[in-house]
């Protein structure tokens, strides 16, 4: 069942199309990926979901109804990359004053606070002002107080930005357990090796159009070059075949392949071993996300780590 389906959306600033005819649908439970260089059009997106802005054309549905921000906001976190926080506050006030505006009582408010804060180690913040949080600090504040009232729709934009490792992981595991915990997460970012790790499903949009839409795992088949790289006990005895081509000889008596059209990994495997050589591992190398969007984006070839540098391999 989708959570979210956004038909045809357009919004328009004078001339300049900042979302141009896009269409996407959300699988409840998933964690969706939207994807874009700056300026493509993300945070007009989110700002249509979440009802900041009025589509200028098309249509939302939230839980197969149309979105009615009135009643649907309530069922919505939003961590917006700018983020929205009183300085002067006191950070257990803040937490507090903010959830109750998203509708919980006082007493599910503390509740919900005293076990975000234990979770996230942030028990001893409690009179501390915001203004005294350093940038990671403020950031795990903000996420908690976009989960607090158990939203069914979670929105991240740059949810990592400002976080080291440690805490990057923590936020990370507990993205996992609220996809878990049934809620559906939007997560919008640069960063493509988080994509790659979190999320089931993206679309990537450049200058207000969508230019790719699918499950992280048919993206990369769909972009795949029919690389391999096959590990030999010592040096391969005949790597000449018209099956294949070799890219790149590695220093660990491994080759880097490509598998020639009409011709199947099969037919490598079998080359390889009529040569009496001996096969220790066989792998599939398929092209990272951000291969696929800097191909997509700025129209480069692919995987980088293959072209010739000095002209060498
Ligand atoms: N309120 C606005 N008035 C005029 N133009 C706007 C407004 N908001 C966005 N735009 C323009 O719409 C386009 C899309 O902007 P948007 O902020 O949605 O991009 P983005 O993908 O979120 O970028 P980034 O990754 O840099 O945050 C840009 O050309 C931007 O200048």
């Amino acid at each position: 069942m989708n959570l979210l389906e956004a038909n045809h959306l357009k919004k328009y600033f004078a001339t300049q199309k900042a979302v141009d005819d896009i269409s996407f649908s959300i699988e409840a439970g998933s964690i969706f990926g939207l994807l874009g260089p700056n300026g493509a059009g993300k945070t007009t997106l989110l700002r249509m979901i979440t009802g900041i802005f009025y589509p200028d054309e098309g249509s939302i549905f939230f839980e197969g109804k149309a979105f009615d921000p009135t009643k649907d906001l309530a069922k919505i976190g939003y961590m917006p990359e700018e983020r929205g926080l009183y300085k002067k506050m006191k950070i257990g006030e803040q937490a507090l004053y903010l959830a109750q505006l998203r509708g919980l009582s006082k007493s599910e408010a503390m509740a919900g606070i005293k076990k975000w804060f234990e979770k996230l180690e942030m028990q001893s913040w409690w009179n501390k002002k915001v203004e005294d949080l350093s940038k990671g600090m403020s950031q795990k504040l903000q996420f908690v107080t976009t989960v607090l009232h158990q939203p069914k729709l979670i929105i991240l934009d740059e949810p990592f930005s400002g976080l080291d490792p440690v805490n990057s992981n923590i936020i990370k595991d507990e993205i996992y357990n609220l996809a878990r915990g049934g809620a559906t997460i939007i997560f919008s970012t640069h960063r493509m090796e988080q994509v790659e790790e979190i999320c089931d499903h993206i679309i990537l949009v450049n200058k207000g159009q969508k230019i790719l839409d699918g499950s992280v795992k048919n993206v990369k088949q769909q972009f795949k070059q029919h690389l391999f790289r096959i590990g030999f006990e010592s040096e391969a005895n005949g790597p000449i075949s018209s099956a294949f081509e070799v890219i790149k000889n590695n220093p660990d008596h491994s080759l880097t392949v490509r598998i020639n059209e009409g011709h199947s990994p099969n037919d490598v495997l079998h080359h390889f071993l009529q040569q009496g050589d001996s096969i220790i591992s066989f792998n599939e190398i398929l092209p990272s996300l951000n291969d696929i969007f800097i191909q997509l984006v700025e129209g480069t070839a692919p995987s980088r780590q293959f072209q010739r540098a000095n002209g060498e391999w």
